[in-house]
């Protein structure tokens, strides 16, 4: 039984070497990102809170789709979700085998060959040896590489080393499945295929984040949506009502940049 829950959770960066002559210690508010506040502590020191405060319950059978500006904080609360980032304070309780389809290199080394590396993705993923053997043929056919399975992935264009960690990372049905929109560079051919097999599997998977721009896959994939604004959760509730609230607020930021000198 897939569960999430998340308590209180903040991530922030500190960015070091940052000039923090025109914060003065006091809060940047800018159209996107995180917000961005100055270290107290040091005077070169930045912080852009990128997560602040997140509450979050999901449970089988819910499809959760993440909206909001650029750099509002949708792909490190996945990560976070991933097990990719810690919080900084807060508590995070993620129950099921996890994918994540989106830094999709992660786990795979560049010296290393094809085969290799669908061995290393796999261990990355929590699958067994035992379970990598059984699948490795078929993942192979999947990717459709041939030969340059036995060659070192630095030799890899970006689509193809994507086929490989796609074909991989696909290969069980999880838990719960962490998307970003688009699964990154391939072929029309590849994508047509890549799409199909997504599609048999999320109907599979018991719980589905998905961060992405485009509200009508969200509305077609999601029953839940949250509105996230400089690292804060501003809507959450059914689908509909939070991306009518977000193209509201698109349309109303659009008139003021059309009204603007
Ligand atoms: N490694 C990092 N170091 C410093 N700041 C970071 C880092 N990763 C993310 N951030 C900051 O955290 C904030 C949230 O970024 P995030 O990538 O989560 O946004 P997003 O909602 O996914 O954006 P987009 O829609 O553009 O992909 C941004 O202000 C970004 O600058």
């Amino acid at each position: 039984m897939a569960f999430i829950q998340l308590e209180n959770v903040s991530v922030s960066f500190p960015v070091y070497s940052a000039s923090n002559r025109s914060l003065k210690n006091r809060l940047i508010q800018s159209a996107t990102g995180g917000q961005i506040r100055a270290d107290t502590v040091s005077q070169r020191i930045s912080v852009v809170e990128a997560l602040q405060d997140i509450n979050l319950k999901l449970e089988n059978g819910d499809r959760l789709g993440l909206v909001g500006h650029n750099g509002a904080g949708k792909t490190t609360l996945l990560r976070v979700l991933g097990g990719i980032y810690e919080p900084n304070c807060g508590q995070v309780n993620v129950e099921g085998a996890t994918v994540p389809l989106f830094d999709i290199a992660l786990g795979m080394d560049q010296e290393s060959t094809g085969y290799e590396n669908i061995v290393l993705r796999g261990l990355f993923l929590g699958l067994t040896r035992r379970q990598i053997k059984e699948r490795i043929d078929d993942i192979a056919e999947f990717t459709e590489l041939g030969d340059f399975l036995n060659l070192p992935i630095r030799t890899y264009s970006a689509g193809m080393q994507m086929r490989l960690a796609f074909a991989v990372s696909t290969s069980v049905v999880p838990d719960i499945l962490l998307l970003d929109e688009g699964i990154g560079a391939g072929d029309a051919s590849f994508l047509d295929k890549a799409r199909a097999r997504l599609h048999r599997f999320t109907e599979q998977v018991s719980i589905i984040v998905l961060s992405s721009h485009a509200n009508d896959l969200v509305r077609n994939m999601c029953n839940k949506a949250i509105l996230m604004e400089h690292g804060r959760i501003v809507e959450c509730g059914p689908t509909e009502e939070v991306l009518q609230v977000y193209e509201a607020q698109r349309e109303n930021a659009k008139d003021r940049s059309k009204q603007a000198p």
